[in-house]
């Protein structure tokens, strides 16, 4: 243990002052600056080590920052595909400009227990795909560099010369508690992500496919996991945008009833009906349908949020007065009290028969509550996202609108679906399909867009065609479809294993010529 003379003490003293000052211009900057931190300079210095090792996404996040505040500016957006193969990556380097790392690709690709995405995969899967393709955008930087500076000035023009891509991470809802958010976050910012974005669904209860079954946290939690990421970032000195996802869209469940700002999207029974589980458990020993027991008490229940139960049994002025008692965040304990005041009579509402085996409430969200939850979070992160199950412009519309007219700078990032409609009555026509990026950008300020799943559809669609052409005409075949058509691509080759381009064997030979003392850069 060093000697803690008075000496020791005033310079650690200076050094954690230092660290506050530094803290503190560092959230002046234009990156940092719209960004409203909940806790002070000094906290940050006090969770950092003794010394702030800079954090390798940095340069990368800056980079990102600025490119998606120009689309804003412009009213343009980045597109970009899902990824975790670092060799597809590098084909779409020709074309875009950022990259998304998905969880429910990895879950696919990166995972020897592949399925479907419940995010149940380990948490640290998407930090090490994050890993391999950062390193791998690393390598080709390089290699390609070298091969630029082999070449005489004059010469480097017509040279390919690709980015490094940012890369956009799926945090998905931090995987655990505070600590596993916290760890994951230091994870994906170390791995090289320039934006990371956590969602406000409840850990194991990630379903899309099945029925019923998407369960969100309450608000307050879903603030605590925004915070956790963004101190974690703050501790690291880190640049990493912070992209805000919501689920909300389409939740059924929600896992308590502990945030107020919750309670009015709570359903509960409003007949004299007994636990929907007793009823389940009964059919169940009776050896009955419990899916249809189920259906059969939801149709019995008069299943109403508590506002609705009001609305059922009072009159319009009854229900004003109601109203103007209520507001965002109003308890169920005070609306039952606003609405005896109304009415001159108790409500029936009762949101515990309806909570299901585990534990849920029943929850109905409309557009109002996505926005409610994206605008708690809002300040301490970049952009905001709704994640939708179908493109329903009249929503999409309506959510963004009404976030701009709280944050008119606000930048927005959403995910289109693979296998997605895009009927009339859902806002859209052919035409308007056609230019759906761009109106999601020019309209809303979605600067980032993303198709995550493409992996699975366009690439699967282009190695399904080639392996039917390859078993119908083998080599000849292959020649003809893919050998030339790759090689003869405009204005630059599709890359293939030619040791002398994409796979670098002049880096190899680079190294050789350095060891043996040979100059080989030319100017
Ligand atoms: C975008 C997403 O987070 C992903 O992992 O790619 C998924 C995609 C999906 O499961 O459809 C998501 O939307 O949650």
């Amino acid at each position: 243990m060093q000697h803690q003379s008075n000496d020791f003490l005033d310079a650690e003293q200076k050094s954690f002052d230092d660290s506050v000052r530094a803290i503190e211009e560092w959230w002046k900057t234009p990156r940092q600056q719209h960004i409203k931190m909940p806790y002070s300079a000094k906290t940050i210095a006090a969770l950092r080590g003794s010394e702030t090792v800079p954090c390798i996404s940095s340069a990368a996040a800056l980079k990102l920052w600025d490119m998606l505040r120009e689309h804003r500016a412009k009213g343009t957006a980045e597109l970009t595909f899902g990824a975790t193969d670092p060799v597809a990556v590098s084909q779409m380097a020709k074309h875009m400009r950022t990259v998304y790392v998905s969880g429910g690709l990895s879950g696919f690709s990166e995972n020897n227990y592949p399925g479907m995405d419940h995010a149940d995969y380990p948490w640290d899967t998407v930090p090490k795909v994050v890993d391999k393709i950062f390193r791998s955008e690393v390598w080709h930087d390089q290699r390609q560099r070298q091969f630029r500076m082999s070449h005489k000035l004059q010469d480097r023009t017509s040279l390919e010369n690709w980015d490094l891509m940012p890369i956009i991470a799926d945090g998905d809802m931090g995987f655990g508690s505070l600590t596993t958010t916290i760890k994951s976050t230091k994870a994906l910012a170390e791995s090289g992500a320039a934006g990371i974005h956590i969602d406000d669904l409840a850990i194991g209860l990630k379903k899309f496919t099945v029925g019923q079954g998407r369960t969100v946290v309450p608000t307050s939690e879903y603030a605590d996991r925004v915070k956790a990421i963004r101190l974690q970032l703050d501790i690291m000195g880190a640049e990493t945008l912070l992209f805000a996802r919501c689920d909300t869209d389409h939740a059924e469940f929600i896992t308590s009833v502990v945030d107020p700002r919750d309670h009015e999207y709570v359903l509960g029974a409003t007949n004299d009906v007994k636990p929907l589980q007793q009823v389940i458990n009964e059919a169940i020993t009776a050896g009955n349908s419990a899916l249809e027991a189920r259906t059969q008490w939801m149709a019995s229940a008069g299943l109403k949020t508590f506002d609705e139960a009001v609305r059922a049994v009072c009159n319009n002025d009854q229900f004003n007065e109601y109203q103007a008692q209520i507001s965002y965040g109003t308890s169920l304990f005070q609306r039952r009290a606003a609405a005896r005041a109304a009415t001159g009579a108790d409500v029936a509402f009762d949101w515990e028969l309806p909570r299901s085996q585990n534990g849920q409430y029943m929850f109905r969200q409309t557009v109002k509550t996505i926005v409610e939850r994206a605008l708690v979070v809002a300040p301490l992160s970049d952009l905001s996202w709704t994640r939708m199950d179908s493109p329903n412009y009249h929503d999409i519309k309506e959510y963004h609108e009404t976030m701009l007219s709280h944050l008119p700078e606000r930048m927005f990032a959403f995910a289109w679906g693979g296998e997605w409609p895009f009927p009339e009555p859902a806002g859209w026509t052919p035409e308007r399909r056609k230019n759906a990026s761009s109106i999601m950008a020019k309209e809303f300020g979605v600067v980032w867009q993303v198709q995550p799943m493409y992996m699975i559809q366009g690439v699967n669609m282009e190695i399904e065609r080639s392996a039917e052409m390859w078993t119908k005409e083998g080599i000849g075949g292959y020649y003809e479809k893919i050998q030339t058509a790759a090689v003869s691509r405009k204005p630059f080759k599709v890359d293939g294993y030619e040791k002398m381009s994409w796979c670098g064997g002049y880096l190899s030979d680079a190294f050789f010529a350095a060891v043996s003392g040979e100059e080989i850069s030319r100017r």
